[in-house]
């Protein structure tokens, strides 16, 4: 597999704190779903803000293997942040206004990206009408109408409950079938991590250290008998022990 996009020894602090992220190395490959998972504080949100673009390592090299792939990005934060005053479809419009794209030419995109979510009757909505799955099913369907080749999700589906943490999930991994989509996802949940995921990696409490890395049959079916299936059991007890590791670990 290649990589999309790789870092070489990346560190970063913040002030004159100890690094958030030691040199750290770390390869996204085409069309993974890769999962960071680690305690609180580990640098999980500061790797994506890196591959992002959004903040700059202090040394260490962010390398894509197709520099015009780096310009197609997604990303979905914990909170939806819709802007209120826009309606369902204004909202998914968004990102495509801002490359200059027209609101008629626009609309067959953002009607399949809300299609994608199953969202398709609620353009004319407002924020305020959705309930917390559909403004996060709109914040995805934003990210997604921009076809991008990486998708960067942080802890998208934390604030939750849990029947619809689960439905999104089931969503996501619908979605990524159909456009194939490279994602990589942070969750402090082991089970989330387990369901969705091709690869996981877990982080070090200090300086971000990969101590542990679980492949995860991309063929595995992710449905209902998976989640309570022996092989779910079996990959939820190695990614617990690998966020209890990484708990304990300084770098
Ligand atoms: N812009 C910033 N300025 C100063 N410190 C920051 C900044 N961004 C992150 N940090 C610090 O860097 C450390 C890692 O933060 P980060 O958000 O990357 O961790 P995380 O693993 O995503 O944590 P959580 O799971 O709690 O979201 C934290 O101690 C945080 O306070």
């Amino acid at each position: 597999m290649r990589p999309l996009v790789s870092l070489r020894g990346v560190s970063k602090r913040f002030g004159s704190g100890a690094p958030v992220l030691n040199a750290v190395d770390l390869d996204v490959f085409e069309g993974e779903t890769l999962t960071l998972l680690g305690p609180s504080g580990c640098g999980k949100s500061t790797a994506l803000r890196l591959l992002a673009g959004l903040a700059q390592p202090n040394s260490g090299v962010i390398s894509w293997a197709d520099p015009a792939k780096q310009r197609r990005l997604g990303f979905v934060f914990q909170e939806p942040t819709l802007l209120p005053w826009r309606d369902v479809f204004s909202n998914v419009y968004l990102p495509l206004q801002l490359k200059g794209v027209a609101r008629r030419e626009a609309a067959p995109l953002v009607e399949e990206a809300l299609d994608l979510v199953g969202l398709p009757s609620f353009g004319r909505a407002l924020p305020r009408e959705l309930s917390g799955g559909m403004k996060m099913r709109c914040a995805i369907a934003r990210a997604f109408v921009t076809h991008p080749a990486l998708l960067l999700m942080d802890e998208p589906f934390a604030a939750l409950d849990e029947v619809t943490r689960f439905k999104l999930n089931d969503d996501l991994l619908a979605l990524k079938s159909r456009l194939g989509t490279t994602i990589v996802f942070v969750t402090h949940s082991v089970a989330e991590s387990v369901f969705i995921s091709t690869r996981i990696l877990a982080l070090a409490s200090r300086g971000g250290r990969i101590v542990d890395e679980i492949d995860i049959d991309p063929a595995l079916r992710r449905d209902y008998e998976f989640r309570h299936g022996p092989a779910f059991s079996d990959l939820s007890r190695r990614a617990s022990q690998a966020l209890l590791r990484a708990m304990g670990e300084d770098e």
